[in-house]
């Protein structure tokens, strides 16, 4: 009999590769035929069993051989979903499996989830439990990125999903608003963000944080030879500049000895333990938080780190209005102020009343995280790329040498080995910013983005969306298609974003790192400006070589921070001198 079992199982799998609809029939016979066989062992007695149709009064061996043809079919069935939906459908818990076994396996899940989008022909529809809200479309077409970024825009909000999984860390900031809410931070932001005083304050800034912090930080690190974390520099960078952006403080973070600052641990905990609520179930991570256990404690942990530093930001700025005549709206060294905070301090809400401690806090924390992390990160990445593309760096210095020739009546002095880069110079960098946007093609700082479905609506690559249903769109993989970037797709050319030598942005849908639409990145113009002159000032300074065998990996987060950070040593170019004494074609390969 044992025998019998064993030749059975190959035969059902068989059966069921052969033809799935004939399986039931066939296991049944199966089953007569060991029934039958059966009495000769243990006489009329089974026969009794099948005459009453009593299942359970099987012998034991029975009940295996059924659960084992079971599971079998239950796998092959499952495994078999794999190429018409692009992962396998488990019954109850569909592709969740498959999700949690590519996290933990795949070191890269952004390149994992891009074969399965690419295999799907540019969109693929997720299918979660069935007890939970996980089932989603996740797409990489173009024509579907312009219907929910624009043409349909209201139908697209972030959504319930979005802002519950989000609120503990973003709260109601603009990230995760919609509506009026998020229409009224826009508005605020996006006038004070182009104001000609913040213009001011980012180029002030801008200059003296790379040439009084930056650099003697760097200068430090090459007397010690030692190698550093460039994306922990750049990170520390990023956030004293968007923080005197936002709020007119400088927390300090960038300066000798890289001082460890507690809140930018939290922030990058905070983001991570955020994300992982995506791929959970929500009822788990709810009890998780309720339990304060794992990933939730973690999360609550680091979020009262980050509260701690904005509260601190705002009483800070409170006391400082309090000092002074509010009505000019003057810093304490009687300069105007043109942060955002003091613009969201000076507005009153629908009731008259000025904005909650809460609401400031959550502006703060949004700000924080949308100039923080997005420019420091596609920073690092750029010099990953570069640092595998000596060609893009020489093409670099040469435009650089090439714009500071253009000066006119420059003395060579000691000191001047330090290039101060005018604003007008670093807008005259198309290859820079050619350079720059193409690390952002293949390393999007926003991987993945997120939108809900409120009236029942059709792609127009004819995916069929019900109301409620998740849409993910994944800016990663869309810099890694054929059918949109060519052939060459994987391949870093800053040439594919120049014509004539000039730099010639792509459609927002098509190069969609910086969002497209009514929610378009608000500070994506001061991002290239600041991302071209810290690029532009290290690498004219400095060679920048990663460390030999330093694995750079992406991070799973709603950034895309290096896993592992950014090692590496750098060198102070022997052959700085004075551009007029260099021609622009004598740069070094
Ligand atoms: C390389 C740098 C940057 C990249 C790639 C980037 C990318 C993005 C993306 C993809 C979004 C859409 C997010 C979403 O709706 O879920 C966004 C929104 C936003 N970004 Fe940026 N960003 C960058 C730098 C910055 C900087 C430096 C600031 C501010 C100082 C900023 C401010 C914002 C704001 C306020 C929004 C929200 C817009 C809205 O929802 O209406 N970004 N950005």
């Amino acid at each position: 009999m044992y025998s019998k079992i064993h030749s059975c199982i190959p035969c059902i799998i068989l059966k069921i590769g052969v033809n799935r609809s004939s399986f039931i029939l066939h296991f049944l016979s199966i089953k007569i035929m060991n029934l039958t066989n059966q009495t000769s062992f243990f006489s009329g007695e089974v026969a009794g069993n099948i005459g009453s149709g009593s299942i359970f009064l099987l012998p034991e061996i029975q009940l295996l051989e059924l659960f084992v043809a079971i599971v079998f079919f239950v796998a092959i069935h499952s495994l078999r979903q794999r190429r018409r939906h692009g992962l396998a459908v488990w019954p109850f818990v569909g592709m969740l499996p498959s999700l949690l076994i590519a996290v933990h396996i795949h070191t890269d899940i952004y390149e994992w989830l891009t074969d399965v989008i690419r295999q799907q022909r540019g969109t693929f529809t997720f299918r979660g439990p069935w007890f939970t809200s996980l089932n989603s479309v996740i797409t990489a077409d173009p024509r579907n990125l312009e219907h929910l970024l624009k043409t349909k825009f209201t139908n697209f909000p972030k959504g319930e999903f979005f802002r519950n999984n989000v609120c503990d860390l973003l709260g109601d900031g603009i990230f995760s608003a919609d509506n009026e809410t998020w229409r009224s931070q826009r508005k605020t932001a996006s006038i004070e963000l182009h104001s000609s005083g913040s213009r001011k304050l980012t180029t002030e800034s801008l200059v003296e944080l790379v040439h009084s912090r930056l650099l003697p930080v760097l200068d430090e690190l090459i007397k010690n030879s030692a190698s550093v974390d460039l994306q922990d520099v750049l990170l520390r960078l990023t956030f004293d500049n968007v923080c005197m952006l936002a709020f007119g403080v400088d927390p300090g973070c960038l300066g000798l000895g890289l001082p460890e600052i507690p809140f930018a641990r939290a922030f990058e905990d905070a983001t991570e333990m955020t994300v992982l609520r995506f791929i959970m179930p929500s009822f788990v991570w709810k009890i998780m938080r309720y339990l304060n256990i794992g990933s939730e404690r973690k999360l609550k942990e680091s979020i009262s780190e980050v509260d701690k530093f904005a509260d601190k930001v705002i009483r800070t700025r409170n006391k400082e209005l309090s000092l002074l005549d509010q009505s000019n709206d003057y810093d304490i060294d009687n300069k105007p102020r043109s942060d955002l905070l003091t613009a969201f301090m000076r507005l009153k809400d629908d009731d008259g009343k000025p904005f909650s401690q809460k609401f400031l806090r959550d502006i703060c924390v949004n700000f924080i995280l949308a100039g923080r992390d997005t420019s420091s990160v596609a920073l690092s990445w750029f010099f990953w790329l570069v640092s595998r593309n000596p060609n893009v760096e020489k093409q670099i210095l040469e435009e650089i040498y090439g714009i500071i020739g253009e000066r006119q009546n420059v003395e060579v002095t000691e000191n001047e080995s330090t290039i101060v880069f005018k604003p007008e110079e670093v807008k005259k960098m198309d290859y820079l910013q050619a350079a720059l946007s193409e690390a952002l093609r293949l390393y999007p700082s926003v991987p993945l983005d997120h939108k809900e479905v409120v009236e029942d609506e059709v792609f127009p690559d004819g995916t069929v969306l019900k109301k409620g249903t998740k849409v993910i769109y994944a800016i990663y993989a869309m810099g890694r298609m054929e059918s949109i970037w060519g052939k060459d797709c994987r391949e870093y050319k800053p040439e594919r974003w120049l014509r004539d030598g000039r730099f010639m942005s792509e459609s927002a849908y098509k190069f969609t790192a910086f969002n497209g639409g009514p929610r378009l990145c608000l500070g994506k113009d001061f991002a290239y400006y600041q991302m071209k002159f810290v690029a532009a000032s290290i690498i004219y300074h400095y060679r920048v070589n990663v460390v030999k065998n330093h694995l750079v990996t992406p991070k799973l987060a709603l950034t895309m921070y290096m896993k592992h950070g950014l090692k590496v040593t750098l060198n102070k170019r022997d052959d700085i001198m004075h551009p007029s004494a260099k021609p622009c074609n004598k740069v070094e390969s």
